[in-house]
């Protein structure tokens, strides 16, 4: 892991990129997520085209595949009765160019005046002839009264008493040149036949075939007996096999009805691709979004803002993370596009140009997402504002698809409003180019037709030209290109990220502190200060102390500092005052120092104003007044300069839940890193060492113990050498052993650094080199430990403990020492005489020592069972103060 020296936005680039990599890998279902949703999009929206689609291309042919023989008339086959009996009728109009109805027709050549005339008799004849039927029974014409109804004359002519015909031949002049003759067959009379049912097709019994043959078989001899006429010589006409129709089943039917419905479907289903294509790019979105909210309402963006990450580099990491994404996802589109069906719109489309409108898409969601980000600290809240955002963009979608011919009415000057929020929102405006592509792209649906903006897009591809221009038949020059709409997205995208940037250092949030709105004119913020001591921009080295204030200790703590001495000082904090929204200040003209070397403890009840401080010095807020300056380097005005001096453990542990602990460490060395040369496994392995996680190094944070996580985070504060550690309430949750090890780890660290501590253990405290009590923003109480308790003190506590009070107390008061009896209590009941305990406060050891000389040299010094002696402790002074500023 080692990497070389490189400039500082690389190297706080490198670990950022890991990190995000880390958390990508670790968090596996948010990853999925992410990645499955193109495929799994797009998946669903081909399954629902494919099906429709198989259903609209079934064919439903009403002809069957099988081949049916041709089949004359078989050997032998005589007319048995009258059913099997041809009738023929010649159309009137016809007839008479030939006399008495027995013509069929003439057509008359009017160029060449010949007249062609057809004898029907001789047709009829020459038919019966070869069909080896008889004129006169088997071939007869038709009366005339039948003519009318034909299919009477086949199905039903019989029960009148009229012949029935197997087959009827009806013979019409349509116009001067072309003769129709219409043959109607008996379909059912050859079952009665045996010659005909004792025939069967393929096994089947079907006698309609068989009639369909016969029928065949005389239309075949009369249009040999046709062609013979006109080429005026016998012609022989050969049949071949060839399909023969079957009849359409009802069910058929109703699938050929429907698969023309569904054709209609599959249209309106093309309308709807680019809502699943929409739904495959926006998704991923609403995951990321949750995974930055958990990152920054974890408060981990302010601790790496303190460890010194600049905005921008986390800004444009979490950018380039969203954009990784979002390329992946527009190249699973475009293959998917390119190798399914139903995608037609991504072939047809340039693909340079589709690339580039979805990347601008990505570009701009991700931009927005980022800036929303800048306001949301709840996982909640984060749920809300994306299902809100994907609801208003799919609507967006599913109205510029559906009726996209119709988007040009929006930028209409009544409408010009609805036009501009379409252009800002980047889901409004990636639903109009959709649209757009999807109008030049996909058939029409039906509706369509419904409207008739005189938007041209009879194009069949989206090319570079329809990007770039639209052609318009009516007033709809307001209308965007696809390349003005891109535009537009692009700079909003643009105007979103710089917000994101501008308002998380302008508003003071959970992030971090507040820059001035005009910080960009000002020129310090372009060029800050490195130098060290740079005191030009400080009022004075001298602490401001109000006159009513008259304690010693504070009034040094506000004058000690001076141009001499203030390369001695790690830490110089004057007159700081911080107050949140305008409220009664948090931290109220605090003046506190301490050198390097030294653990300096902050104390003081829940509120008083420790971690406002804190958060002070490592940019977590900003201060109203005064400043701190931090080995010499201001706190505020040059923070890059601090955070990099500073190693840092809030108050509450902020970690990656899904991240090991060498991976935290790993990454804060790579952020912090001040020796690019030295080794990083090796200084990450010590500090696991140093805090005992080795044998969980690897192990997700999230499965840790509240000590374990606790430890974590004063590791991550030793990382990088700082040269003041700040550790706001380190123990906090650690077991005895393990508190008592982080003491000795703290001590041994102190040596050429400044250790800035706040704890709420009295006991933990008896280690600081210096202490300063703090209430309600103010200090109370400064100095070191000794000084404190003699400063504070109730001097010595003894307690004898005794059968008989009454003689031990006249012993203690024969003396000359005249302590002060101070409590009496029972200690011990449960013996038939009770023990008593008598409480006496001794100013100082000198008096302590002289009174126990005397005590034991008392006769009755037997009546004392036991005694202690017990000196002031820090809580002790702690008590004595507090009560006292709490009145
Ligand atoms: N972000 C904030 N917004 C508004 N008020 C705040 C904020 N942070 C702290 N305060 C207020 O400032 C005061 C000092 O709080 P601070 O957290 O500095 O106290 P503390 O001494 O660290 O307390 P504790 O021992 O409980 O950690 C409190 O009244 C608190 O309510």
């Amino acid at each position: 892991m080692n990497i070389k020296n490189k400039p500082l936005w690389f190297n706080q680039f490198y670990p950022l990129l890991y990190k995000q990599f880390l958390l990508f890998k670790t968090n596996r279902i948010i990853s999925a997520i992410r990645l499955l949703s193109p495929i799994i999009s797009l998946l669903i929206y081909i399954l629902i085209f494919v099906s429709l689609d198989k259903k609209a291309n079934t064919v439903i042919t009403p002809y069957s595949t099988e081949s049916y023989p041709s089949e004359s008339f078989p050997t032998g086959f005589k007319s048995p009765c009258c059913s099997y009996v041809i009738g023929y009728s010649f159309d009137q109009g016809l007839g008479r160019v030939h006399g008495n109805g027995k013509g069929i027709g003439g057509v008359v050549d009017s160029d060449h005046l010949n007249k062609l005339v057809l004898d029907g008799e001789l047709i009829m004849q020459r038919v019966a002839n070869s069909l080896d039927l008889t004129i006169g029974t088997d071939v007869v014409p038709v009366p005339l009264e039948f003519r009318t109804n034909q299919t009477d004359l086949v199905e039903k002519g019989g029960s009148n008493g009229v012949p029935t015909y197997f087959a009827t031949l009806y013979f019409y002049r349509l116009n001067d040149s072309m003769i129709f003759y219409n043959l109607l067959y008996n379909g059912t009379s050859p079952r009665t036949n045996p010659l005909v049912t004792a025939i069967s097709y393929h096994g089947e019994n079907r006698m309609e075939i068989k009639a369909i043959a016969y029928a065949t078989s005389i239309q075949i001899a009369i249009e040999r007996e046709f062609l013979s006429v006109f080429a005026k010589q016998d012609v022989d006409l050969s049949v071949n096999s060839r399909k023969a129709p079957t009849i359409l089943s009802w069910d058929k039917l109703q699938k050929t009805v429907q698969s023309k419905v569904t054709s209609e479907v599959v249209q309106s289903v093309k309308a709807l691709v680019m809502i699943f294509v929409f739904l495959g790019q926006t998704f991923p979105t609403i995951v990321f979004l949750s995974t930055r909210v958990e990152e920054t309402g974890s408060n981990m963006r302010a601790y790496l803002r303190t460890s010194g990450v600049y905005d921008e580099v986390y800004i444009l990491v979490w950018l380039i993370d969203g954009m990784i994404g979002h390329l992946w996802n527009t190249l699973v589109i475009m293959v998917i596009g390119y190798t399914c069906p139903g995608l037609d719109f991504v072939y047809k489309c340039n693909p340079l140009i589709l690339f580039s409108v979805l990347m601008v898409y990505g570009f701009t969601i991700y931009s927005f997402t980022l800036f929303f980000s800048s306001f949301i600290s709840t996982l909640k809240s984060s749920v809300i504002l994306s299902v809100l955002s994907f609801t208003l963009g799919l609507f967006s979608v599913l109205v510029f698809c559906l009726f996209s011919i119709a988007s040009p009415i929006l930028y209409m000057p009544g409408f010009r409003i609805v036009g501009i929020v379409t252009t800002i929102l980047p889901f409004t405006n990636i639903a109009k180019v959709l649209g757009d592509i999807q109008l030049i792209t996909a058939p029409m649906p039906f509706w369509y037709g419904l409207f008739d903006t005189g938007l041209k897009y009879h194009q069949e591809n989206f090319t570079a030209r329809t990007f770039f221009h639209w052609e318009y038949d009516g007033d709809f020059s307001d209308y965007p290109t696809c390349f003005e709409s891109i535009c537009f997205m692009l700079l909003s995208g643009l105007v979103s990220l710089f917000l994101c940037w501008y308002l998380d250092k302008v508003v003071e949030g959970a992030h971090g502190g507040k820059q001035s709105p005009l910080f960009l004119f000002d020129k310090k913020y372009w060029k800050p200060s490195t130098k060290e001591y740079d005191l030009e921009n400080i009022s004075s080295l001298r602490g401001t102390v109000a006159d009513s204030h008259q304690d010693p200790d504070i009034v040094q703590e506000a004058t000690n500092v001076n141009l001499d001495n203030i390369k001695n000082y790690a830490l110089v904090i004057r007159n700081l005052v911080k107050s949140y929204n305008g409220k009664t200040p948090a931290v109220d003209g605090l003046n506190l120092s301490s050198e390097k070397g030294k653990i300096l403890c902050l104390l003081g009840p829940n509120g008083s104003g420790k971690t406002t401080t804190i958060n002070c010095l490592t940019q977590q807020t900003t201060p109203n007044l005064g400043y701190a300056l931090v080995c010499g380097y201001n706190a505020h005005t040059q923070s890059q300069c601090t955070s990099k001096i500073i190693g840092y453990t809030p108050q509450f542990d902020v970690h990656w839940p899904h991240l090991s602990a060498r991976q935290h460490l790993a990454i804060m060395y790579l952020i912090k890193r001040t020796n690019p040369l030295l080794a990083i496994d090796d200084e990450v392995e010590s500090i696991l060492k140093d805090i005992r996680l080795t044998s969980v190094a690897d192990n997700p944070v999230c499965t840790y113990s509240g000590g374990m996580a606790r430890r974590l985070s004063v590791g991550l504060a030793l990382i990088g050498n700082p040269k003041i550690i700040i550790l706001d309430e380190p123990t906090t949750g650690i077991d005895s052993s393990n508190r008592q090890y982080i003491w000795r780890l703290i001590k041994s660290m102190k040596s050429d650094r400044l250790i800035l501590l706040t704890t709420h253990s009295m006991e933990e405290a008896e280690n600081a080199d210096k202490i300063a009590i703090m209430q309600t923003g103010k200090l109370i109480a400064v100095g070191t430990p000794i000084h404190l308790k003699t400063r504070y003190s109730k001097g010595y506590t003894l307690k004898l403990v005794t059968k008989d009070p009454v003689t031990v107390g006249n012993m203690v008061n024969s003396s000359t020492f005249n302590p002060t009896l101070t409590e009496e209590k029972v200690s011990n009941s449960t013996h038939t005489t009770p023990d008593i305990e008598l409480i006496y406060s001794i100013e100082n050891m000198d008096t302590v020592s002289n009174l126990l000389q005397y005590l034991f040299e008392h006769p009755d010094s037997t009546q004392i069972q036991e005694w202690s002696l017990d000196g002031t402790k820090i809580l002790d002074v702690y008590l004595k103060l507090i009560p006292k500023h709490q009145k």
